[in-house]
């Protein structure tokens, strides 16, 4: 633990560590232990706060450096650094010790030259008939050149040195500070790559995530050893399935249905199953994010002991560590979708909330593991998952849907019934606030192929306020944190387009292509003005990137380049139409 194994470590650490605290009566949930070098390093990160100001620092870059020599020799190196009264280390020599003793950030994952990049794919992007478009969209596809990264062999040889995690296959990183591999990034990335027909690498990518629940027994938030604690939104099956489906690879799905069948069970099972019974007395199981953490988020500590620093009860903090993981695991991090009180983050309450979202992405996993269990002639598991995804279907009708609303909202946990070992569903606690992920079952065949619903949701999408001049806005509120208005974010666009395309709606399609237009639009204006695909967007402005949250506006970047290129691949570009802002 971090605590260093305190019987090495100065009473100094103790001070700027802040030990664990015990907090038995109110958070009894589970905690996975972390590295010792991870502990070291939010020392150091924790340190190089006081000596180098909060102005543009990062506090992940120092729990991405590894070492140069081993953890004892580099902590006895650090305790000896000279201190001031209150403990902190000049800036001088901080730097002096970094350079003698780390490496820096990134240095482990190196270059790799994609085996399956050419500079234009034979039959790319054969709707694209605006040659500015196809010129851009070429450029976009250029970009994986720049993404694509390998473990270097020095994390094989001595992983005790490195906090990233030793994958076989080289990676497609989101960009920027996020210099490793993430699991819900990967599906948008996956599907870019099989537009750009690079299909060894995406399968590279679901290999490297397989390897992980081999190891975990479900896939890290992402390939850090700092994320050991906590999933991501699970998308494996989705990207199995694409991949299948472009290439017909039956060895992938042989490979892949074991893992996936465990990931199931890692969502369905423990602190992330929560049973509710509905108005008619039936019993409905649904999932929630559970982080198996109850401690500052290693890359974000100081940020996070910095917030919980408003509360004064030490049990409170550790509530509140597991629900700042927890949001980070739904890959919403952070917005006032987690929040009792939209103003303060000390209310967050992820674990208190079944997300829409999360169920729709499991019910998709369980439709996906039906038609792979198919495709290898396992009929048994696919009869299972197919009975699982109806269940499922019903529990998200019953618990989320909204019918005068037109939409399903996240359920709010209360009324624990301890002698039914469920809660009772209420419908005050449906959250009515407007968010994107309401609209994110459409994506989900299931209900996109129901005529009825589509009509309603649609509606209703039009109704939102969500649809903005550049793109759909993540939710009503601006709160200054990332996941909320006025940003968008690419995966949310893309779920909401896909699903009103598979639809049979016409209407629904004409309506998906004018969001996708406007999407495409604002990345190719901003890229223009600012050299880069960024993160996120600013939805109320063409050609305006977001911003808000704990980290500056990244660039780069994996999803929103592989949005670009599927939706060029879906809906094409007539050589007539304008690319630039209205
Ligand atoms: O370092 C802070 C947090 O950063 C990540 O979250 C954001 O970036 C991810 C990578 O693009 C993305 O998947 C996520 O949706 C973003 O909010 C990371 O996933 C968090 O766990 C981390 O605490």
């Amino acid at each position: 633990s971090l605590e260093l194994g305190s019987t090495t470590m100065s009473n100094y650490y103790s001070v700027i560590v802040h030990n664990s605290v015990q907090c038995n009566s109110t958070d009894t949930g589970p905690v996975v232990p972390t590295t010792s070098l991870v502990s070291f390093l939010e020392t150091v990160q924790e340190t190089a706060l006081h000596a180098y100001g909060h102005k543009g620092f990062d506090p992940k870059l120092y729990v991405d450096l590894s070492l140069k020599q081993n953890l004892s020799t580099t902590i006895e190196a650090f305790e000896k650094l000279p201190r001031s009264e209150n403990g902190s280390v000049s800036d001088h020599d901080l730097n002096g010790f970094m350079e003698k003793y780390l490496n820096g950030a990134g240095e482990d994952l190196v270059y790799a030259e994609p085996v399956d990049f050419v500079a234009e794919p034979e039959g790319f992007l054969p709707k694209v008939k605006n040659p500015k478009v196809r010129a851009w969209a070429l450029e976009v596809h250029s970009l994986w050149k720049n993404l694509s990264r390998k473990v270097s062999g020095r994390v094989r040889e001595s992983p005790d040195f490195h906090t990233l995690l030793p994958l076989k296959y080289p990676v497609m990183i989101p960009g920027s500070r996020f210099r490793e591999v993430y699991y819900w990034d990967s599906y948008w990335v996956i599907r870019g790559l099989l537009t750009s027909e690079m299909y060894e690498t995406a399968k590279g990518i679901v290999y490297n995530l397989l390897s992980l629940i081999d190891e975990f027994g479900y896939v890290l938030n992402g390939a850090r050893a700092y994320y050991t604690n906590r999933s991501h939104p699970p998308l494996l099956s989705s990207m199995v399935l694409d991949i299948y489906n472009r290439t017909g690879d039956k060895d992938l799905i042989e490979k892949s249905l074991p893992a996936l069948l465990k990931e199931h069970e890692f969502w369905n099972s423990g602190v992330h199953k929560v049973i509710v019974q509905d108005a008619e007395g039936s019993r409905h199981t649904l999932n929630r994010y559970y982080a198996l953490w109850n401690k500052p988020r290693p890359e974000s500590s100081t940020i996070d002991r910095e917030i919980a620093s408003k509360l004064s009860n030490t049990c409170e903090k550790t509530k509140l560590y597991r629900e700042l993981a927890s949001a980070a695991e739904s890959g919403w991090d952070f917005s006032t979708r987690w929040m009792r009180d939209e103003s303060d983050l000390t209310s967050l309450a992820t674990t208190s909330i079944i997300p829409v979202d999360l169920n729709a992405f499991i019910l998709k996993m369980e439709l996906d593991i039906t038609s792979l269990a198919h495709v290898i002639g396992d009929n048994k598991i696919a009869a299972r998952f197919k009975e699982a995804s109806e269940a499922r279907k019903k529990a998200m009708n019953s618990i989320f849907w909204n019918a005068e609303m037109g939409q399903w909202l996240d359920y709010w946990l209360s009324n624990f019934d301890a002698s039914k070992d469920a809660y009772t569903w209420n419908a005050s606690s449906q959250n009515q606030k407007l968010f994107a992920s309401n609209f994110v079952p459409l994506w989900i065949q299931l209900f996109n192929s129901d005529d009825e619903v589509v009509d309603e949701v649609l509606r209703s999408l039009q109704n939102s306020g969500l649809l903005c001049p550049a793109g759909i806005a993540t939710s009503l509120t601006n709160s200054g944190q990332q996941w909320d208005f006025p940003n968008g974010w690419a995966p949310l666009q893309h779920m909401i387009v896909e699903g009103l395309v598979r639809s049979r709606s016409e209407q629904a399609r004409s309506i998906a292509e004018d969001i996708a237009v406007k999407w495409i639009r604002t990345n190719y204006v901003a890229y223009k003005n600012t050299g880069n695909m960024h993160e996120k967007y600013d939805v109320e402005k063409c050609g305006d990137f977001g911003g808000g949250g704990e980290y500056v506006p990244q660039t780069g970047f994996g999803w929103s380049n592989g949005v670009v290129l599927a939706f060029l691949e879906e809906f094409g570009w007539p050589q007539d139409l304008k690319l630039d802002c209205p």
